[in-house]
């Protein structure tokens, strides 16, 4: 696809932003369209077959952390698997931009940028998208798996998860899913909607866990035009934006208990009023939350309201860790591996026996997540065309205590933390702030551990 033909969206909440992509890109594309809202992504995407969108990171009214972004590409995603997306980002923030890249996106852009390296940027993508997408029928979906899209597992655990997942995902039921960080509770809760009767519709994420106190009801129910300092516009919430879908709370656990309060009134209800208004406005969705939090445990002790669990979980699905996985972590590592060695251009394709008994023996805290990178890091570090022990830097380099010991997991694990706590809370002499920060947990985690371990 040359740029001379090419049909390009811009979306920035900057008008200054559009005027200037406009003024730029009309003389050298066939078409640019510009838009400030990207709630309307969905319709113009409808009308319209782009061959590449402009999508800025950061939209003023919300979050500064470029979620936003990332949120509108796997929109754009789940309408459009081909279209080129670059990323813009005003933020040099390279962690996010790099990952708006592994959840599908072409390249990123850092505002301010140089005409003339943007152009070049639109021309290298749509370049790539069309040796990626041979075949031009940008609305059919393609079917080529991702790592987003695909969910690996032989073990009996993860065949059971399968299982499970077959049979509820028709049904309307809110789902809770638990299990530790990175166990895959968020491709869980997507191939759900997937397989649910709401699979043409929205599939809207929330993390509960990154909004505070003030912008939780506004991000959730939406507001009205000046209800607050920033709100410029009306704007609907992630409730509203999920209609007819299915809504993906996050981090469940980690809301207050007033907050708690106000999301049992709208599921209650099935209704949310947008702040600023009085207005209350049905909702039809389909509810799935995911915590790493011990929530029951956090009932008993009144940080956490039953009633609002009960209408959580109707279903639950408990991910199990990697290191109760059996060899899903080779089966896993080798398709990371693949999938990396394609995307860095190494001539990979193999892990050797010392390298996967290196992998069993580890007890992946951070689970797929960290073995996910623990691979990347060892594609882009190795020149050979065999994976090997050496490459792989397993971060806490625990050669897995547990996955050797007769004992449960759990008992063990529960030790360790117990004691990593206590050790860090004897170096800073009792201050636990400075030990929450040493052990990266926020004040009120650690507290929440304090209590659970009886210390
Ligand atoms: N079964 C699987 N097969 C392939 N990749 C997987 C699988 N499960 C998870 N992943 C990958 O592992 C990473 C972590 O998964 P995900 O974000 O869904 O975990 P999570 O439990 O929601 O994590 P957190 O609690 O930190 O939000 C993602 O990159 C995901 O694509």
């Amino acid at each position: 696809m040359s740029l001379k033909n090419a049909k390009i969206l811009a979306i920035d909440d900057d008008p200054d932003v559009l005027v200037a992509v406009k003024m730029l890109l009309r003389p050298e594309v066939r078409e640019i369209v510009t838009e400030k809202n990207p709630e309307r992504i969905q319709s113009l995407l409808a009308q319209t077959q782009f061959d590449l969108i402009l999508l800025d990171m950061n939209y003023k009214s919300s979050l500064n952390t470029g979620n936003e972004g990332i949120f509108w590409l796997r929109k754009i995603r789940e309408i459009n698997k081909s279209v080129a997306v670059i990323m813009i980002t005003a933020y040099g923030d390279i962690d996010l931009a790099v990952r708006s890249v592994k959840e599908g996106a072409t390249d990123f852009v850092l505002k301010p940028w140089r005409n003339e390296k943007l152009l070049v940027s639109i021309e290298e993508a749509l370049e790539k998208s069309a040796l990626e997408n041979p075949i031009s029928n940008k609305n059919k979906k393609s079917p080529a798996p991702t790592i987003i899209n695909s969910l690996l597992g032989k073990s009996e655990a993860m065949q059971d998860i399968f299982y499970k997942i077959e049979k509820i995902a028709p049904t309307d039921a809110n789902i809770l899913i638990l299990g530790e960080n990175g166990t895959g509770k968020g491709e869980v809760a997507k191939l759900i909607h997937q397989k649910s009767m709401r699979a043409g519709k929205p599939f809207v994420h929330a993390d509960l866990g990154s909004l505070t106190e003030s912008l939780f009801e506004s991000e959730l129910f939406g507001h009205k035009k000046g209800a607050f300092t920033d709100a410029r516009e009306d704007r609907a919430g992630r409730f509203e934006s999920a209609n007819k879908g299915t809504l993906f709370l996050d981090e469940i656990g980690n809301i207050s208990l007033p907050q708690q309060a106000k999301l049992l009134t709208v599921l209650q209800n099935r209704e949310v009023t947008r702040l600023g208004t009085n207005a209350p406005i049905a909702i039809d969705i389909r509810l799935i939350s995911a915590t790493n939090a011990p929530i029951k445990e956090m009932s008993a002790q009144n940080q956490y309201r039953k009633d609002l669990i009960y209408r959580l979980n109707t279903i639950e699905i408990t991910l199990p860790p990697l290191r109760s996985r059996g060899d899903d972590v080779v089966l896993l590592a080798e398709y990371f591996t693949k999938t990396y060695a394609q995307q860095y251009h190494k001539n990979l394709g193999e892990i050797d026996e010392k390298a996967k008994d290196k992998l069993r023996k580890y007890a992946f805290p951070g689970n797929i997540r960290e073995l996910q990178h623990a691979i990347e890091r060892a594609v882009i570090m190795s020149d050979e065309q065999v994976l090997t022990a050496r490459d792989l830097d397993l971060s806490s380099s625990i050669e897995n205590p547990i996955a050797i010991s007769n004992e449960p997991n759990t008992l063990r694990i529960d030790e360790m933390e117990k004691s990593t706590i206590l050790k860090a809370i004897e170096r800073h002499e009792g201050n636990i702030t400075k030990a929450a920060r040493e052990l990266g947990l926020t004040r009120t985690a650690l507290y929440r551990r304090l209590g659970k371990y009886d210390i």
